[in-house]
């Protein structure tokens, strides 16, 4: 089970996520309380190691743009969080990794299946929100290989949602915060003992 903590505006919180054992860190380049320039998130990945992936969240930015904020921030993979058409993600995955997100405002579309990326990750409805939605809307999705699952998930609702379903990955924001973009600690740590004591 791999942990994202997403929305890091902070060297130090992304300090103790990495120390914590999160997989990655997300920077978000959209519109957001939590919104970094490149120069900032660049500041932060120089100081990560080796084995924390470095991701950036976009909302229908074109190809060639992210692939620039790619290089300055020295990122691993790239989010997709808007309605980006498939060939700019073919294009974005010639170069590195694509994680697709979906918003789920009511039971999924299937063809999100078919959506060319390198991971599905499921959102709520207002990325970044902490608002949740009815799970059952997953049923659809869990087939895929590498779904990542996100929105209005905590520390103290984890353990519901990895007994029923076992995604490839989870990702939070606003559960492990203090307020937008400053990172509580111990919830961070708790989030990431939900998923250890899950298996
Ligand atoms: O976080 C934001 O403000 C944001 C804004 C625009 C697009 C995406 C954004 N967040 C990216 C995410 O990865 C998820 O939305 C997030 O981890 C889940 O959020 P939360 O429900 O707050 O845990």
């Amino acid at each position: 089970m791999r942990v994202k903590i997403c929305g890091i505006t902070r060297l130090e919180d992304a300090l103790e996520a990495e120390r914590l054992g999160a997989w990655a860190v997300g920077f978000v380049f959209a519109p957001s309380k939590r919104r970094v320039t490149p120069e900032q998130a660049a500041a932060i990945s120089r100081e990560l190691g080796p084995f924390v992936r470095r991701v950036g969240v976009f909302v229908d930015t074109p190809p060639e743009e992210v692939l620039e904020v790619v290089r300055a921030a020295r990122l691993d993979a790239v989010q997709l969080h808007g309605d980006e058409p498939p060939e700019w993600s073919e294009a974005l995955r010639a170069r590195l990794p694509v994680i697709k997100a979906v918003r789920l405002e009511g039971p999924p579309d299937p063809a999100v299946l078919e959506y060319p990326a390198d991971a599905l990750l499921v959102d709520g409805p207002r990325p970044g929100s902490g608002e949740a939605y009815d799970w059952a809307w997953l049923e659809p999705l869990a087939r895929h290989p590498r779904l990542i699952v996100a929105g209005g998930l905590h520390p103290e609702t984890l353990p519901r949602l990895l007994r029923r379903f076992r995604p490839y990955g989870v990702d939070v924001s606003s559960g492990v915060e203090v307020r937008p973009g400053v990172k509580d600690w111990g919830r961070m740590a708790a989030f990431l003992r939900a998923v250890r004591a899950c298996g």
